[in-house]
């Protein structure tokens, strides 16, 4: 590196954790001991000259419940699919702890470490029992056939009972996930999350088509998860981010733009210029 950019790198002020440079260690395994689970630093990622990601540094804490927000095209789905390896950045470092760096991750390895995402929409085996899904999902490694003939240990049972009693579907396990309703399928697939253990779970838009009620519930439902594992959620609605946030990340153009409690960002005259149109 020459002297003059070396100067720039260390200068830089969004640049706080600096081990982000070095080479991870031979055996790593997350690290959480400075405190965030999730390092994102100097993302930038561009289609055809146009950047979806622009310079973005974003932290989030080990056991957080951090909603990001934004308009349409502000770059949250391109931010979650670089930090799950769908997406290669141009430039920037992004971190699972202080050891894994998930640039030098693909997908799988990235899932295997501890990253859970959960698409917009539910992805269940219609066909299948509810207890059948969470048990294919505690095995998913080992494939479909030898999944679903798999005998589960009493450890195992306790861990899908667990689950069905936290997404709230223990009457329902005998029930095939097709006959569930829309929320109750998304509840489903958390719970098939779950099963996995994730450290982060990234979750897309999971209250999109739901009613009142389930929505109360998935409110319930992320909160509860936070603490045991850090929770990243995209969401439009305002309201529900409301309900749940205590840290609100606003994007706009690749960047943040702003961060804080949801007070703090619904004032930002910055973010209601963005989302208002008025004048800062
Ligand atoms: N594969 C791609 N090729 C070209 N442009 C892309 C690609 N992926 C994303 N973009 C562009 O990058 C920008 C950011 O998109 P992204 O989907 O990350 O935004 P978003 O905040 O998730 O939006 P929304 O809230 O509408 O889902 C958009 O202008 C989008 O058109």
């Amino acid at each position: 590196m020459k002297p003059l950019e070396l100067l720039q790198e260390l200068r830089r002020r969004d640049r706080v954790f600096p081990f982000i440079d070095e080479a991870p260690p031979p055996h790593p395994r997350l690290d959480t001991r400075h405190g965030p689970i999730l390092y994102v630093e100097g993302i930038t990622k561009s289609f055809d000259g146009f950047k979806a990601l622009d310079d973005l540094t974003l932290y989030v804490g080990d056991g957080e419940l951090r909603c990001l927000i934004g308009p349409n095209g502000a770059g949250k789905t391109t931010l979650m699919d670089v930090i799950t390896g769908k997406t290669q950045p141009d430039t920037g470092h992004a971190w699972f702890g202080q050891r894994l760096n998930l640039l030098r991750m693909n997908e799988h390895d990235i899932a295997q470490a501890g990253i859970g995402r959960k698409f917009q929409k539910p992805t269940v085996y219609e066909n299948l029992t509810v207890h059948e899904n969470l048990e294919l999902a505690m095995h998913a490694h080992r494939g479909l056939m030898t999944s679903l003939f798999w005998r589960l240990d009493g450890e195992q049972r306790d861990r899908v009972d667990e689950i069905l009693e936290l997404i709230g579907l223990k009457e329902e396990g005998h029930r095939a996930a097709g006959l569930l309703s829309h929320g109750q399928k998304q509840w489903l697939e958390v719970g098939s999350l779950l099963m996995q253990n994730p450290r982060l779970l990234l979750v897309d838009e999971p209250v999109a088509g739901m009613t009142p009620a389930e929505t109360e519930a998935t409110a319930e439902l992320l909160v509860s998860l936070a603490g045991k594992h850090s929770v990243v959620v995209v969401e439009h609605d305002m309201e529900f981010v409301r309900s749940i946030a205590r840290t609100v990340t606003v994007l706009h153009q690749g960047s943040v733009l702003a961060e804080g409690t949801m007070d703090q960002v619904q004032n930002d005259p910055k973010v209601r210029e963005v989302y208002l149109g008025e004048e800062a």
